[in-house]
Order: C-alpha cells, then structure tokens, then sequence
C-alpha cells in the first residue's frame, strides 16, 4: 500500500502554499514531483516528513496515519542539507546509521557499503567541509540511505550532481523501487524525470495539475507528434493539414502536433512535397510538453520564476488531469 496525502492544505501566513493537495506514492514504482518554482513542493515533502504539521489534512502509509514513530524508519533528504561540519565523511554516515538504531557495526558495514555505491571510498577520512557540492550531496544520500529505509522521500537529489553521479543514483533509487520501497523525489530534470520515473505528480500554485503513469498521460495527452528534418524554407505545406500545429522547431527538426483522426503519413507526404525530408519519426509527447502544457511556459524550468505561489490571475486553477491506467 502507498504513502498517501489526503487534502492536504498549508499555509504561510496568508501565503496559500498548499490548497487541498491529494497524492499517492505507489511502492515499486519510482515517482517524480514536479512543477515550477513556488508550486508547493518542499512544502508537501515537509508535510510528509513531519516537518510542518499540515492546516488541514492528513499523511497515511498502507492507510494508518504516519507518526514521529513511523517516519523514524523512512530516509529523507530535505532541502536545506545537514551534514556536521568537521565530522570525517564515514563518521557521518555511521552516526546517521546509529541514530535510526543501527549497531555499530552495522552502521559501519552500511556505510562502507554505501560510500562505495557512491563513489566516496576514498573519502572516509575527508571532513565533511571540504568535500565538493556534489560530493556533500552524495554524502548527504548517503546519510539517508544508510538504514535501508523502506520510504525514502528526497527534495532535489540530483541537483548539482554531475552526469556520472546522475546515472549512479538513478541505478540506486531505481533498484530500491525494485525491491518494494516507496520513493518519491523532487526534480526540475525533466529529461531526467522521464527517463527515471514511472509515475509524476505535478503541482502548480499548490494544487496537483497532473499525476499518474507518465506512460499513459503521455498518450492520453495531445496526441503523437511527427518529427521531422525537413528542408523547405517555410511552413505553408501544413496549412493543407487542419490542426496541425508546429510544437517546437530546433535546427533543422520540427515538431508538429498531429490532430485526431488525422494520418501522420499524410502530413509526412505534405512536407516531402515541399522539401527534401531527411530523418522522420512519430513520438509521444515529452514530459517537457506536458509541462508546458499543465503549467505555462512562463514557469517552466529554465525561466524567470512566475510571481511566488502566484494563483491564475482570474482565481481559478487548471484542472486535475490523472491518469490510472493499469500497470
Ligand atoms: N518559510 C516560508 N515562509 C513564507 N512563505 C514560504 C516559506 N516557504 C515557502 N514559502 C512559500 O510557499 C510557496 C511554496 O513554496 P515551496 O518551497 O513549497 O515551493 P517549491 O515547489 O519547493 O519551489 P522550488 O522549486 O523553488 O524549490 C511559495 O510561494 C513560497 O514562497
């Protein structure tokens, strides 16, 4: 059974961070949260981990509310780091080992273990202060992992990690969903998140906008997209296509959107017609698209961050868009 948040609401002040959000995190399964700056992530990783009590709501595991008890047993990784400054690097990982009860020797076999998985073997000696940023975020996972946890919650574990570190942890967090572990991480990589994850949660302005099987929210979404290298110096060909509408263009490849009940070979036909057509193919829409399309371009990552936790200007808020289908 899931970790579960149920119409969990919180605020700052007058700030709206959360506006009754509901999220399921199956075990098995990697799952991404997602959404632009401000959306309420950390806010909702806080609430799970029992660092903010929630104004409304509640967080359950296998459907029994989660205590100080429960949350002992989980690893998190929360936004602002705590590594001790001077500590030598095994030492850390030790004494984060012993504070979840581990014996001494365990704690010491686990975090040899995971230093190594890490790429920190060399490292058991090194002061915590001066490792590098990605290495203090290796460690810091490591810290988190030490007691083999069965719910691990982690708030950006990729950020600043190098792409050998990348892969690493996405080997790590995937195997762990592998062996029955409920893993739920934060990520502005969306590329990465799409690789890695097989279901998202997506919020904005505190309210969940997307969330299911990327898989099936890909497909249920606008449909297959043709992508093409085409050399024809302007677009008039698609006009004889109704509804198809250019989704990105970057060199010389194009994207274009195929509507419903359109054949896509037609569309490809088109632009032989119009120019010499070097590489084609059909894809489902990127999880960037989905972004795009659930959050805005002006706060997709990468780009100036839309006013904080701003609400639509109108009041309202996308719709919840899920997707359930059967694994
Ligand atoms: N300590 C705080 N005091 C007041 N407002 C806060 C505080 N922490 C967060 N907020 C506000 O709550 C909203 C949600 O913030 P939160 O940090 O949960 O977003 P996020 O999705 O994690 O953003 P980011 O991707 O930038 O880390 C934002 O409007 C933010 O400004």
């Amino acid at each position: 059974m899931a970790l579960e948040a149920r119409d969990v609401a919180y605020s700052y002040g007058d700030r709206v961070a959360l506006d009754g959000v509901d999220v399921e995190v199956a075990p098995g399964v990697l799952t991404g949260l997602l959404g632009p700056n401000g959306a309420g992530k950390t806010t909702l990783m806080r609430i799970m981990l029992g660092v903010l009590t929630p104004d409304r709501g509640e967080v359950l595991l296998r459907g029994v509310p989660v205590d100080s008890e429960a949350r002992q047993h989980w690893g998190y990784m929360p936004q602002e780091r705590g590594l001790y400054p001077g500590m030598q690097v095994g030492d850390q990982v030790v004494y984060f080992g012993r504070l979840h009860g581990l014996t001494r020797a365990d704690a010491h076999a686990r975090a040899r273990q995971l230093l190594s998985e890490l790429g920190l073997e060399d490292r058991w000696e090194q002061r915590t202060d001066k490792l590098s940023g990605g290495l203090q975020q290796r460690l810091q996972l490591a810290t988190a992992l030490v007691h083999q946890p069965e719910v691990i919650v982690l708030d950006e574990p990729f950020a600043g990690l190098d792409p050998v570190a990348v892969a690493e942890l996405s080997d790590s967090l995937r195997e762990r969903a592998r062996s029955g572990c409920t893993v739920l991480f934060s990520s502005h990589q969306l590329d990465l998140v799409q690789n890695l994850c097989e279901d998202i949660v997506m919020v904005n302005a505190g309210r969940i906008v997307l969330r299911g099987p990327l898989a099936s929210l890909r497909a249920a979404s606008t449909g297959v997209q043709l992508r093409l290298n085409v050399h024809a110096p302007d677009r008039r060909w698609l006009a004889h296509f109704p509804g198809a509408a250019v989704v990105s263009e970057e060199a010389d490849e194009v994207r274009i959107a195929i509507p419903r009940g359109t054949d896509p070979l037609s569309v490809l036909d088109g632009a032989r017609a119009a120019g010499r057509v070097d590489d084609f193919g059909l894809d489902l829409p990127s999880l960037s698209q989905l972004f795009l399309e659930s959050v805005g371009p002006a706060k997709a990552p990468g780009t100036p961050d839309a006013p904080d936790g701003s609400a639509r200007s109108d009041g309202s808020s996308r719709s919840d868009t899920t997707a359930r289908g059967s694994r």
